[in-house]
């Protein structure tokens, strides 16, 4: 395959891949001709991570590692970041925008992953399937309906009626159950699915609730003692979205008084590093409760649909710039640069930085071939291909750097 250039040799990029991300990422790097990769199984420790991230021009994560402020003031080379997952609460998306770093996730990759869990989840459950393994496995044998239902003709409330809840939605009226929803956003009801009049009322009448909201201020919280002791007695909870959504303490209070009849739980406050470090919760070791070790998205289908969809956004950024379906930043699409050379300039989004810019192209007598904009609050990302010569391109990149209010720049040959 041909070596294509970008502000480095393309061999020169380095590439740091954490947390087992699925190998077809790998790949998808390789087959761009990326050939300094570095992956690890396992999350780093947060100084290790600083120093290797110091390094990288281009890092995957999923879940565990925390791009925070002053990880990411620590990546002096980084040019972009992938969650190669849904959630992107991880990472200080804010710090990342002003440090002129886009952030790349998979949205919907493993959205049906997590439904189908939940779906079986909410019928074990019903069916006090959780305590009855136990006991069997403790030599146990009680059988009995009591206790056990069906969930045709019950009713499931979804707490973020995004991409998960609307699929956990279909799916459940497809075993029929009454599905009601509660979220911000004025959302179109898909089936028979029903707006819940507040989180209140969704609470006061679901035989099972389940929680698909990110993780934001607004959700950190949100399920605590009061909305716990506004379900119905016996009702069921799952959460399958962030740790920090539902008072793990208070839950486990309910779950012990038995206001709660059960709960299946996939995301935690404080989860393990990796594979080899324990878990320690509240809820270890009450029969009633499904635990699962944040694998809702987890399956071999939505692992390597999600390692080929993020590496092909950081290769595309990357080689050609293009900022489409990045979470924190203005969304560029680009066509390919054949003879000019591509300017990428991000800056902050103040007046004045544009004429600036075109001022120095004139200046030094370039002409520009395509000009692209997008801005938003914070930042401004303009790309400019121009015919110039490697003298030219690279007196401009020096002048480009200088231009007050300058995040970033890069060119792309
Ligand atoms: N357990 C896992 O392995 C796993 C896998 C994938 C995603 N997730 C988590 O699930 C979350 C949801 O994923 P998604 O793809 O459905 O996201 P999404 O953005 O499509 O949907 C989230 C919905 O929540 C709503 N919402 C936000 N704040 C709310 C609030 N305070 N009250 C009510 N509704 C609110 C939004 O308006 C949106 O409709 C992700 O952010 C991620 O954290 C977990
Ligand atoms: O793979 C992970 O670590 C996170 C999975 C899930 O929570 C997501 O946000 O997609």
């Amino acid at each position: 395959m041909a070596i294509k250039k970008t502000s480095y040799p393309l061999q020169d990029i380095r590439v740091l891949l954490l947390e087992g991300v699925s190998k077809t990422a790998v790949d998808t790097f390789r087959a761009a001709g990326y050939t300094q990769i570095e992956y690890h199984e396992k999350s780093l420790p947060e100084d290790e991570l600083k120093r290797r991230i110091a390094e990288a021009h281009i890092v995957g994560i999923r879940s565990r590692s925390h791009l925070t402020a002053e990880v990411i003031a620590n990546a002096r080379r980084l040019v972009a970041v992938g969650c190669f997952c849904i959630g992107t609460n991880q990472v200080d998306l804010e710090a990342a925008e002003l440090a002129g770093i886009p952030v790349f996730n998979a949205p919907y990759s493993n959205t049906r992953s997590v439904a189908e869990l939940v779906i079986a989840e909410a019928i074990l459950l019903m069916r006090g399937i959780p305590q009855k393994n136990a006991e069997c496995h403790r030599g146990g044998w009680s059988k009995s309906a009591a206790g056990s239902h069906e969930v045709r003709g019950k009713t499931l409330g979804i707490v973020g009626y995004g991409h998960i809840g609307t699929q956990v939605g279909v799916l459940a009226e497809g075993i029929g159950m009454n599905v009601i929803f509660h979220d911000i956003e004025t959302k179109l009801s898909l089936g028979n699915a029903r707006h819940a009049s507040s989180l209140d009322d969704l609470l006061r009448r679901s035989d099972v609730v389940t929680l698909h909201v990110p993780e934001t201020s607004s959700t950190q919280g949100m399920i605590g003692a009061a909305q716990i002791a506004s379900m119905k007695p016996g009702a069921h909870l799952l959460n399958a979205s962030r740790g920090t959504v539902v008072d793990i303490d208070a839950l486990a209070a309910a779950l012990k008084s038995g206001h709660i009849g059960g709960a299946a739980i996939d995301v935690f406050p404080v989860e393990p590093k990796g594979n080899d470090d324990s878990f320690v919760s509240p809820l270890v070791g009450m029969d009633n409760v499904i635990l699962t070790p944040h694998v809702g998205g987890s399956t071999l289908e939505a692992q390597d649909n999600i390692g080929l969809e993020v590496a092909a956004k950081l290769v595309r950024y990357s080689d050609n710039g293009s900022t489409l379906s990045a979470v924190n930043f203005p969304e560029v699409t680009l066509p390919g640069h054949d003879g000019s050379h591509r300017f990428l300039h991000i800056h902050r989004n103040v007046p004045g930085v544009l004429s600036q810019i075109n001022d120095l192209f004139s200046a030094h007598k370039v002409n520009i071939d395509g000009q692209y904009l997008r801005t938003d609050a914070k930042v401004g990302y303009v790309v400019i291909d121009a015919t110039a010569s490697e003298e030219q391109t690279s007196v401009l990149k020096e002048a480009l750097a200088a231009v007050p209010g300058t995040l970033r720049t890069r060119v792309l040959y």
